[in-house]
């Protein structure tokens, strides 16, 4: 059973937070946070990498030629890291996230508030990364928050202006969250959809590996353009299944971080898209990535979700085929992935015209009706 804690409105910086990850986005993300006034600690499960970001307040692997704020410290000890912390930072691949919660949950205080920086779901359980928190630690859910977003490592860790969001079940866990991650470049906003939030993060990535796809084929912006509208429409259907507002998915962690990761050559995801399309197997690719491209593992888990819920997402299981090596990167196809005559989800409708085929424009019809008869939107951001 959960353990059940109340949590704390913190009114100022909390003594110490600590980020699980010294990857490009943990360090991103500490160096946020300590620019924001928290007194920060990186854990690097690489002692040499905890001693190069202490001693020369530098992470070369992942961040080359960004400085790191003086305060930062670092260190490989989970326990040092977590103890007496009021905030942990997770940002770790999602698929080792369960194998490092033995070795956590005994580390992390009653009080303490974690938050998922992660964008994928578990293969084999399809879970959410702050489903897997509340399980591996044991914790009730309040004291569990998100952060997604437009949120590309090295654009933030420049100071470039930038918005997230941060999501948990109790709005309270989020803002004492959004306000110790905001700085004078990094602006956080709430809300309490995590479902959205989440799923924002993770489906973007598999579109954004389209778009890298016919990047690497050489397709040029119409093709693109039909797979970012297609691929918003497909997000949207699928986060819907599972409760999430349509509100998010037009929002910063939906269509946000959809442009974000589909417009960067800094994308992972993108990037592995474009190795494929220009002909890369899929075992290549992983060879060839240095960082996580969380969009490669998400795939499978995502369309068995689909499934359930009766989505269709057809960029997402051409993506899937592309990896499968069963279609040729040049056959994606955006534009024949329905069999209607209508374009869906293109021309507002009273519901009387929605003709057969239309899967994708159900749940925008459901939302539409909803907020006609006067039903509830989600805080949004
Ligand atoms: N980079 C970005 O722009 C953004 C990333 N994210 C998300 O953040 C999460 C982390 O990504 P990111 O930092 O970019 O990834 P990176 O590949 O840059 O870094 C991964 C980090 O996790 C560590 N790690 C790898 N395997 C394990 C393991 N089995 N157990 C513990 N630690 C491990 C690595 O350590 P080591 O160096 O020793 O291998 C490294 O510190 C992902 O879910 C990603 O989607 C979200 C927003 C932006
Ligand atoms: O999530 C991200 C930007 O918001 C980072 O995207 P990539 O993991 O594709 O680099």
């Amino acid at each position: 059973m959960a353990r059940r804690n109340k949590v704390k409105v913190i009114d100022a910086p909390p003594r110490k937070v600590t980020i699980l990850g010294a990857g490009s986005w943990g360090t991103t993300f500490g160096k946020i946070l300590a620019d924001g006034g928290a007194d920060v600690t990186l854990w690097a499960r690489r002692p040499e990498l905890a001693r190069e970001i202490n001693e020369a307040k530098r992470n070369s692997d992942y961040l080359p030629g960004i400085n790191l704020p003086p305060s930062i410290r670092a260190t490989a000890s989970l326990e040092a890291a977590v103890n007496g912390a009021a905030m942990v930072f997770v940002s770790i691949p999602s698929q080792s996230l369960r194998s490092n919660l033995d070795a956590l949950k005994p580390l992390v205080s009653d009080e303490a508030i974690v938050i998922s920086l992660m964008k994928g779901v578990e293969k084999g359980t399809g879970l959410r990364m702050s489903q897997v928190l509340e399980q591996g630690l044991d914790i009730d859910r309040e004291r569990l928050a998100v952060a997604s977003g437009p949120n590309l490592a090295l654009e933030i860790a420049k100071e470039q202006p930038t918005a997230a969001v941060i999501a948990s079940d109790n709005l309270a866990t989020a803002e004492a969250v959004a306000m110790v991650a905001t700085n004078r470049y990094f602006r956080s906003f709430v809300n309490t959809d995590v479902v959205g939030t989440e799923f924002g993060g993770v489906l973007k990535n598999l579109i954004a590996v389209a778009i890298g796809i016919v990047d690497g084929v050489g397709y040029g912006e119409n093709t693109k353009a039909s797979i970012i509208t297609r691929g918003l429409a497909e997000m949207t259907a699928f986060a819907m299944a599972y409760g999430a507002h349509p509100e998010t998915m037009a929002g910063l962690a939906g269509l946000g971080d959809l442009i974000a990761t589909s417009s960067s050559p800094l994308s992972r995801n993108n990037t592995a898209g474009r190795l494929l399309g220009q002909g890369y197997s899929f075992a290549d690719v992983v060879g060839r990535m240095q960082q996580t491209a969380e969009g490669l593992a998400s795939v499978a888990p995502i369309l068995t979700l689909a499934a359930a819920r009766g989505v269709d997402m057809p960029i997402v299981q051409q993506v899937s085929q592309v990896l499968a090596g069963t279609l040729n990167p040049r056959d994606i196809a955006p534009h024949l992935t329905t069999d209607s005559l209508e374009p869906q989800g293109e021309r507002p409708n009273d519901g009387r015209q929605n003709r057969g085929g239309s899967a994708l424009w159900r749940p925008f019809q459901r939302a539409f009706n909803q907020l006609r008869d006067g039903g509830r939107g989600s805080s949004g951001d």
